[in-house]
């Protein structure tokens, strides 16, 4: 049965990094999906502003709704302190069971937390399941559709505090203009646009920050 383009990743990581080492698995991941196979990570240039968010935040506690292969579960975990977690959230089996093997090839695997399954359904377990009062920081990367319901869900479990930052990837491409138009008019949110580009192409996208004032 001939191999996902997932696991083609994947294998490229497990021959060309360092176990060990999270920036040279973000590396190799760069190399091949600019080189050989385009995939949906969030890539170097947005994860610029992806590490710069995170550092500004120090977040004990993160989460990361579209796991897809890890690269971005192994870029926002490197970054953690002692002691900090990041729980991510994979909807797709055969994504989730190569990202687990991603984090741990990078050695991030102690500050990672992936749970498989629907965002809808995991946001309401997080308080009692995963042991969590209020999120830091939530990285949105997941389907674009679900983005406006389960930010409306953070708030409804009460999973956000005055200073919570979302960061929400493909403001673009593929577009989440009811997102943008929802968080964009809601009080309760500061929002701040960053003007970038497509993984890994010259195409125009963006990443709207918003912290949630309370
Ligand atoms: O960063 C992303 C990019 C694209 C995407 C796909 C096809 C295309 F033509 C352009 C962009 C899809 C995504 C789905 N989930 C999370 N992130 C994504
Ligand atoms: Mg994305």
């Amino acid at each position: 049965m001939n191999q996902s383009k997932e696991q083609r990743i994947l294998n490229f990581v497990l021959q060309n990094a360092v176990r060990g080492d999270p920036c040279s698995v973000m590396d190799a991941i760069d190399k091949y999906c600019s080189q050989k196979e385009w995939a949906m990570n969030v890539g170097n240039e947005k994860g610029l502003i992806l590490d710069k968010t995170v550092e500004e935040i120090n977040p004990s506690v993160a989460l990361e709704l579209g796991t897809y292969c890890g690269y971005s579960a192994v870029r926002i975990a490197r970054l953690l302190k002692a002691g900090a977690r990041l729980l991510t959230v994979e909807f797709n089996p055969e994504f989730a069971a190569i990202a687990k093997q991603m984090i741990e090839f990078a050695g991030v695997q102690d500050k990672v937390k992936l749970i498989e399954g629907p965002s809808e359904e995991i946001i309401p377990q997080l308080k009692k399941k995963y042991e969590v009062d209020t999120l830091d920081f939530v990285f949105l990367d997941h389907w674009k559709d679900r983005y406006t319901p389960d930010t409306i869900l953070l708030q409804e479990c009460s999973l956000l505090r005055k200073g919570s930052v979302l960061l929400a990837d493909n403001i673009i491409v593929p577009g989440a203009p009811e997102f943008v138009n929802y968080i964009r008019n809601n009080p309760r949110f500061q929002c701040t646009n960053y003007p970038s580009h497509l993984e890994y192409m010259k195409v125009q996208d963006a990443m709207e920050k918003a912290v949630f004032l309370g």
